[in-house]
Order: structure tokens, then C-alpha cells, then sequence
């Protein structure tokens, strides 16, 4: 195993979707953090059951754990035998299984969008469905950890991976109060394919990824946007041809006189003492976070105009990394636990 230094009272976790990129990433997580046990891992119920490492051969002898199939008929069965589920899954199927594993006393910590918006009528137009239990984006908090302060209940809703990248640039302005209020901020952001997720996609595969934008004003991060940021934005998402890792650049527009020494200010106190965002003197590269849970975030003002660049590795700190930073301050663990390990698919 990964980690063989646990301590006496672990949170015992399941992943759900661990056969994919994002859950793949959560359950090495999990094994490495000395607070949590990882005692199931599932992918769809059409896969037979598989040794994680015969998925991810890298982790032969690391992490043998099988890979079971998942039917929801399973979730009576875990009932005070699981803390917390994890679900890497597509959007619907985590909406459908997280009432079914909450009714099991089983915290549902969600990287997919299914509870992201707090807006129902949202779902059909950027998610293409109508949500089936609404109730439950009330209950749910969103958790951005840097921007949160409440405490976090049983249903966790990790932000999405363009979302956070924007999010954590342009937040600390807003909130400082230094942005134009006639300003819509512009966002260009370039993800790497794991984006994508694992499965075969002829728009994502080699031949054919080079550098192109997407999702022009509908893509489903537009509205998450807006709702942490209470403000319009131009988002235009890209696809670039490397494996891991967003690249941000978002350029606002600032109130008149704001000083440099203003907008350091905003950053420098937002981010002091998180532990996860790192304000960066030169230009962020997706290969300096790659594999590791940060966001780099570095700017440059020219009178009244600001471009601030973010980069994240989409899967940690877009994903698993962040939900494992959620779970940690729910269940009362150190934040960063199990955080800090290279873990890449390259
Ligand atoms: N990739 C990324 O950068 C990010 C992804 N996310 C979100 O995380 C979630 C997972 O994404 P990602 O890891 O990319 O996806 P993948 O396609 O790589 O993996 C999806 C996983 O879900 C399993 N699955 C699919 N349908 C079901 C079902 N009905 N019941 C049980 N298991 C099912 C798949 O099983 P099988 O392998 O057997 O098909 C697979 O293990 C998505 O909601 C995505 O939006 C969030 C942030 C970033
Ligand atoms: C490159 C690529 O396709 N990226 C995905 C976003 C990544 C993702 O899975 O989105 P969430 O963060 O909402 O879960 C997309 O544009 O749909």
C-alpha cells in the first residue's frame, strides 16, 4: 500500500469512478493519507472487477485494491461500514447515487457538477438535464476552501476545474472591491486532455488534439462562474495538446487610481497562510503545478488594466486533490493531508 503509517481511528472512504482519471487520482490520495482508509473503489456496473493496479499499472504492488463494479443496490450494504463516498462519475449518475448513499448515513463528497449551482433551472441549459433533486443544492456547500468559511456538511460539492482556476484569480479583487463595476471580465483558459476524462473520444484523441477553443458562451463552468464571482464573464475554454494541467488568463478591468500596491494587497491577503495557492513572480506554467495540488497565481497591471494568470493541474487541484482537502477539514484532519506525493499520468 501506499502509505502503511495510519493512524488508530481512519475515516474508512470508497471511491466511486475510480476506473477514471479523476477517481483514479483520489484513491492514490486516499491510500497515501495516514487519516483516511480507502475500503472500496467502483467503476461502472459494465466493467468486471479489476485490480486498480492492472488500470494504472504504475501502481503495482503500490495499490492492489480491486476495482468492483458498481450497482446502487450496494449502497444498503455499506451502511456503518463507510464514512464518506467519494464520486468521480458523470453528472447524473452522481445526482442519482448521492440521495441513496447519504440515506445510508454516508457523506458524499461530489467532483462532479450535479450539485455545483445552486440555480435548478440552470441544469437543462448548460448540464442538459433537469435536475432530480433540487433539494439537495441547498444542502449541498460548494468547496472552495480558500473562500469558505462555514462548516461543511454531508454533502460536499468540489468546484469544477476551469471554475477553480478562474475563481481563485479573480475573487480576491472582487472582493477587495477593485474591480470596474462596469467590467465583464474576459476568461481564456487551456485545459490538457485528462480533462476529458479517460474514455475514447475521437475529439480527444492523439491525432487529432492540437489548440483549439470550445464551448463559446455555454460552456457549463460559465454559470459556476458567475456564481462565485456574482458577476458576468466571457469564458472561452481550450483544448490543448498535453495531458494534465489548466492554464487561466483572466483580464479585468480596475476602478480608476487603484495602485499596484492595492491589487498585491487583495492577493497578499486572501491567500496568506493557504497553504494550496502559491503567488508566483513569474508567469505560471502549467509544468511547474502538474502533479502537485497548487495554484499558481501571478499578475500584471498597466494602469487600470490587470491580466491575472492561474495555473492548476486539472486533476488535483481541479479534482481529486481539492476534495481530499475538503474531506479533510469536514472530518477534522489536517487540510493538507495526503496532498503532498508525485502522482502523474505522464
Ligand atoms: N477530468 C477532470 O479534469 C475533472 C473531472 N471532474 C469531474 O469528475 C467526474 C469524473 O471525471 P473523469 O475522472 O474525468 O471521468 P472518467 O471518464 O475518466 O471516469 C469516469 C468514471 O465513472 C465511472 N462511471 C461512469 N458511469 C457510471 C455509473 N453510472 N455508475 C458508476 N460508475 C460510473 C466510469 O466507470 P468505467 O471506467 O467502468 O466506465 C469511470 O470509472 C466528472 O463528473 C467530471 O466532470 C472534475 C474536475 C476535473
Ligand atoms: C478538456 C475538457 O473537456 N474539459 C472538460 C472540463 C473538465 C471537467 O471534467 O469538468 P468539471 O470540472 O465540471 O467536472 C470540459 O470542458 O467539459
Amino acid at each position: 500500500m501506499l502509505s502503511t503509517d495510519k493512524s488508530s481511528s481512519l475515516v474508512r472512504s470508497i471511491v466511486l469512478g475510480a476506473a477514471g482519471y479523476s477517481g483514479a487520482e483520489l484513491a492514490v490520495i486516499l491510500a497515501r493519507n495516514p487519516y483516511f482508509e480507502l475500503v472500496g473503489a467502483y467503476a461502472s456496473a459494465g466493467r468486471a472487477a479489476e485490480p486498480f493496479s492492472s488500470l494504472y499499472p504504475r501502481y503495482k504492488q503500490q495499490l492492489d485494491i480491486m476495482v468492483q463494479p458498481w450497482t446502487d443496490e450496494l449502497a444498503a450494504g455499506l451502511n456503518g461500514k463507510v464514512d464518506v463516498a467519494f464520486l468521480a462519475l458523470p453528472h447524473e449518475a452522481s445526482e442519482a447515487v448521492t440521495p441513496l448513499l447519504l440515506a445510508q448515513g454516508i457523506d458524499v463528497v461530489d467532483l462532479s457538477g450535479a450539485f455545483r449551482l445552486k440555480q435548478p433551472q440552470l441544469y437543462p441549459q448548460y448540464y442538459g438535464y433537469e435536475h432530480q433533486h433540487p433539494e439537495l443544492l441547498a444542502e449541498a456547500v460548494y468547496s472552495l476552501m480558500e473562500w469558505q468559511s462555514t462548516p461543511l456538511p454531508r454533502l460536499i460539492s468540489v468546484p469544477g476545474c476551469y471554475p477553480t482556476a478562474c475563481t481563485l484569480a479573480l475573487l480576491p479583487l472582487l472582493k477587495a472591491g477593485l474591480v470596474a463595476d462596469n467590467c465583464i471580465p474576459v476568461i481564456n483558459a487551456t485545459s490538457g486532455v485528462s480533462g476529458a476524462g479517460r474514455k475514447a473520444a475521437l475529439s480527444t484523441s492523439f491525432c487529432e488534439v492540437g489548440l483549439n477553443a470550445y464551448g463559446f458562451f455555454k460552456h457549463r463552468h460559465r454559470p459556476e462562474i458567475e456564481q462565485n464571482l456574482a458577476r458576468k464573464v466571457v469564458f472561452t475554454p481550450h483544448l490543448g495538446n498535453f495531458k494534465r494541467g489548466i492554464l487561466a488568463t483572466s483580464v479585468v478591468t480596475l476602478k480608476a487610481g487603484v495602485s499596484a500596491e492595492q491589487v498585491k494587497q487583495a492577493f497578499n491577503s486572501a491567500y496568506n497562510g493557504k497553504p494550496l495557492v502559491r503567488l508566483v513572480s513569474h508567469s505560471p506554467n502549467v509544468a511547474d503545478v502538474a502533479g502537485t495540488p497548487y495554484c499558481d497565481i501571478h499578475w500584471q497591471q498597466d494602469g487600470e488594466q490587470l491580466v491575472v494568470v492561474s495555473a492548476i493541474d486539472n486533476l488535483l487541484k481541479g479534482a481529486a486533490a481539492q476534495a481530499m482537502q475538503a474531506a479533510n477539514v469536514r472530518f477534522g484532519k489536517p487540510e493538507t493531508a495526503g496532498l503532498f506525493a508525485g502522482v502523474s499520468h505522464e
